[in-house]
């Protein structure tokens, strides 16, 4: 698995633990940090979630780690590039319910929200989750997508 990982300057530090985090993880062939790098860089919350989004639309990355202040933002930017599913999960059971429910790839977490130790845990766990593409969720997904494939820029 492929994993895309960025935050803004809110989140750096918390998206440095959780990028070595996953670098150390067997389920995970290569972590894509798009940054920001440390707190220094003031970048927009926006420009990090969009970039590591699209890492998953264009085919680079399986999944992504992104943080912010409340993850919020984050999660509106990434939700943003079609194709793509992004929740905020601070709790294990919304972690799990959010790939196997939702279909996302994209966690988010706020950095003034969680603590490294318990986002840690929820990302390990996270990582074990997988979509069944045969359950009843499967079609209320596909309408999300629908929607999006209807309305997509042209
Ligand atoms: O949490 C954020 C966006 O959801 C970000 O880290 C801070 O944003 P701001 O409150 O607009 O500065």
């Amino acid at each position: 698995m492929r994993v895309v990982v960025a935050a803004d300057n809110a989140g750096a530090l918390l998206k440095n633990e959780l990028r070595d985090l996953l670098a150390g993880d067997e389920r995970v062939s290569e972590v894509i940090d798009v940054g920001v790098a440390d707190p220094s860089d003031d970048r927009a919350y926006p420009v990090l979630g969009l970039a590591a989004a699209e890492k998953i639309a264009n085919g680079e990355a399986d999944r992504g780690v992104l943080v912010c202040g409340t993850g919020i933002g984050v999660a509106i930017s990434a939700n943003k590039v079609p194709g793509v599913r992004a929740a905020v999960a601070h709790d294990s059971y919304s972690a799990e319910r959010s790939v196997k429910s939702n279909n996302c790839q994209v966690i988010t977490f706020g950095s003034r929200v969680i603590g490294p130790e318990l986002a840690k845990k929820i990302v390990t766990e996270w990582l074990g989750y997988t979509f069944d593409p045969a359950s009843a969720s499967a079609a209320k997904v596909a309408r999300i997508t629908e929607y999006e494939q209807v309305h997509a820029a042209s």
